[in-house]
């Protein structure tokens, strides 16, 4: 499990007036379960990107377990992030022509000659686990809330220290995104992995123990949830 401290972070692009994200400090304890908030363009899904190195923040140290991870060459930090992170990215990322049981261990296929032991069988139980009933069907069939929770199982099948979600239940309908919170929330706590979820869905933000609220790509306030405040909590930051 990864613990997240962010000292003077400052994310700008070309021709904006402000930065898109401005954090003097942040720390995520590992093992916690936090949800980032915030109206859309309030940089949520810039902060995801800094914190798993998919984005170079021009300013700023993002401290994994003391290991900052702005200072690594890019193919260093894409090692780093396959071997720690589990990410669910908005747009899944997933190879049109491969089924989803492929699509679940592409990422490790690809890293290594030969899969660990097990992780075939993890992979399947994975997707049956998020209710996909055909680990075979190519993953360019499936409609897009399937496709989400193909996205949820190949970020957990290498029992990352960290789980990074990004809307994750945005294109489930009620029942199939109380499913995918479940099994985030399950495997993080199996694995103990520290989770971190941008998200608008109540039902998701209420069960995670801490809310960060983001404004204008700043921290606009976060608070402490106890079980089943979550709504309340994030409502009222
Ligand atoms: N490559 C870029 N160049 C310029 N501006 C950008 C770029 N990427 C993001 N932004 C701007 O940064 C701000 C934050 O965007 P971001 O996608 O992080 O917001 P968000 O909170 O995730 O929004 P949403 O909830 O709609 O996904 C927005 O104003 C966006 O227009």
């Amino acid at each position: 499990m990864l613990a997240l401290t962010i000292e003077g972070l400052e994310l700008t692009y070309p021709g904006l007036a402000a930065p898109v994200l401005d954090i003097p400090g942040l720390t995520v304890a590992a093992g916690a379960h936090v949800a980032l908030t915030g109206a859309s363009g309030s940089g949520k899904t810039s902060l995801v990107n800094v914190i798993t190195g998919m984005e170079r923040a021009g300013r700023g140290r993002i401290l994994w377990n003391g290991e900052d991870i702005a200072l690594l060459s890019e193919n260093r930090r894409d090692g780093w992030r396959l071997a720690h992170v589990g990410l669910v990215m908005q747009e899944f990322h997933l190879f049109p022509g491969l089924s989803a049981e492929a699509n679940v261990l592409l990422p490790h296929r690809l890293s290594r000659l030969s899969l660990e032991p097990g992780m075939r069988r993890r992979a399947l139980d994975l997707l049956e686990r998020v209710g996909i009933e055909r680990p075979g069907q190519p993953v360019e069939t499936m409609s897009r809330g399937q496709m989400q929770r193909v996205a949820v199982a190949r970020a957990l099948v290498g029992r990352p220290g960290v789980v990074v979600a990004d809307e994750p239940t945005a294109s489930l309908d009620r029942e199939a995104g109380a499913a995918v919170s479940d099994l985030l929330l399950e495997l993080a706590r199996e694995t103990g992995a520290t989770l971190i979820a941008a998200s608008h869905d109540e039902r998701l933000i209420g069960r995670l123990d801490r809310v960060v609220r983001l404004e204008n790509g700043r921290i606009a306030g976060e608070a402490a949830v106890h079980p089943g405040e979550g709504t309340k909590v994030a409502a009222a930051l």
